[in-house]
């Protein structure tokens, strides 16, 4: 293994495998920290964690953990996946996990690089723009768990850390490698371990990468691995061949946690000409919906069933009101496990999942190990395989086209592309 990252959740983990999938790398991602060894052909790991939204302590002790079963795979680099919106609270976990990952590596500059430009998430002087609104006017600072109320990452990232926060800006990063490569040094001359690099298009991303080819430690949204596979190819490390992928036949279902405007979007497409079912957080609170109630309704539809909690953001501050913001998730994230326990034991074969955390409580609830990279539905989201009999798309909440529902479970059949 060359390249060890550890993905603070599954959408984003599998985010990642596809960007290194695509740039020629054979990955796989495991679900948590595996007790066993890597297959020997694996050159980029991906350790997902469920860390973006547990407590600092945690995050920083599985993120070690998870780096030093990577090192003791053989890899030379390491990458922090979080998200491109970089969800995360004041009091939250990247900053903490990035300082204690360069501690134990010894990694004086770190990149700091969310941006992701094929799906609207670019870097201007250390602001995060989704699209053409910042941060904090894209619809994020509703999220239910990691409301984004500032733009302004070096700003919010050193709420987070011991030390302070540097920019390398657009000005160096578009003039090249050397140019990067001496602004990063004067970042770190200045005392500033940390930096967050601009970067607008793909092409800032894949010098943002050969600029980092000698760094222990990059940390970033999935956009910033662009560059990295290169690297090792140069060196000759990187063999030619890549999985074969299969489609799966059988039953589909959707399951959807995210209330992200994207997914709320795609849930009102997927309504209109496909069995839908709405749970709200009332009936999840109170008991009155089982698990295997739902899924026994899904297994009786025709076509793709979805259901859903995904809701309106009123609708989901008034919930976290009556119930509180933590209860009201963890109880529908575990509704969502056991209904996917249920909908696989009814003989589910292709799932799909909206939301980082919601996917979190399904893999962990299905009690997966590893996934197989697949190609890709829509940026960001590729197919994954977990076993024989069962195939995944894990979206991230502002992912996917309008249709994406649909299409995934048609792509995952094999059927379209
Ligand atoms: N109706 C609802 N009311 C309150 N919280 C909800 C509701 N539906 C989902 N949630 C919670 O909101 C969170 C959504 O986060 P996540 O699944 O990561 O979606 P995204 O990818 O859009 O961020 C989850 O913890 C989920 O359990
Ligand atoms: O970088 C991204 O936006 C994704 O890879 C990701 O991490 C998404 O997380 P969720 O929106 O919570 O699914």
């Amino acid at each position: 293994m060359l390249l060890g990252c550890i993905g603070d959740d599954f959408t984003g983990s599998s985010d990642l495998g596809n960007t290194l999938t695509k740039a020629g790398m054979r990955v796989t991602q495991y679900v948590g920290v595996p007790d066993a060894p890597a297959a020997a052909e694996v050159e980029a790991g991906i350790v997902a964690l469920k860390s973006r939204s547990i407590a600092v302590a945690d995050a920083v002790r599985l993120s070690l953990e998870a780096l030093d079963w990577l090192r003791a795979q053989g890899c030379t680099q390491f990458l922090f996946k979080y998200c491109s919106t970089f969800d995360s609270t004041r009091e939250g976990n990247i900053g903490p996990v990035a300082e204690a990952l360069a501690d134990a590596l010894d990694a004086r500059q770190v990149l700091v690089c969310p941006a992701f430009p094929a799906t609207g998430r670019s870097i201007y002087q250390g602001h995060l723009f989704v699209a053409d609104r910042l941060l904090n006017e894209s619809g994020m600072q509703d999220h239910p768990l990691t409301p984004m109320t500032d733009p302004d990452i070096r700003r919010w990232l050193g709420y987070q850390t011991k030390g302070t926060v540097g920019l390398v800006p657009a000005q160096a990063v578009m003039q090249g490698v050397t140019h990067t490569r001496a602004r990063m040094l004067e970042e770190d001359k200045a005392g500033h371990r940390l930096m967050v690099a601009d970067a607008i298009t793909d092409a800032d991303l894949i010098t943002l990468g050969q600029a980092a080819a000698d760094l222990p430690l990059i940390t970033g949204g999935s956009g910033i691995a662009m560059g990295l596979p290169g690297n090792f190819r140069a060196r000759g490390l990187l063999s030619a061949t890549q999985n074969q992928w299969m489609g799966q036949d059988g039953k589909a279902a959707i399951l959807s946690g995210s209330c992200s405007n994207a997914t709320r979007g795609q849930v009102a497409e997927h309504a209109r000409s496909n069995p839908t079912r709405e749970v709200t957080a009332d009936q999840v609170m109170s008991g009155a919906i089982t698990a295997q109630a739902l899924a026994d309704w899904a297994l009786a539809q025709d076509g793709v069933p979805l259901i859903y909690t995904s809701a309106d953001p009123a609708v989901v501050i008034d919930a976290q009101a009556r119930f509180g913001k933590a209860a009201v998730a963890t109880r529908i994230e575990g509704l969502f496990a056991d209904l996917a326990r249920a909908l696989v034991a009814g003989g589910v074969t292709r799932m799909i999942s909206a939301g980082g955390e919601t996917s979190g409580a399904i893999v962990e609830g299905l009690g997966l190990a590893a996934f197989e990279i697949g190609p890709e539905i829509d940026p960001g989201v590729p197919m994954i395989r977990a076993s024989d009999k069962l195939v995944l798309a894990l979206k991230s909440g502002n992912f996917g086209g309008p249709d994406f529902f649909s299409r995934a479970a048609a792509m995952m059949e094999g059927t379209a592309r």
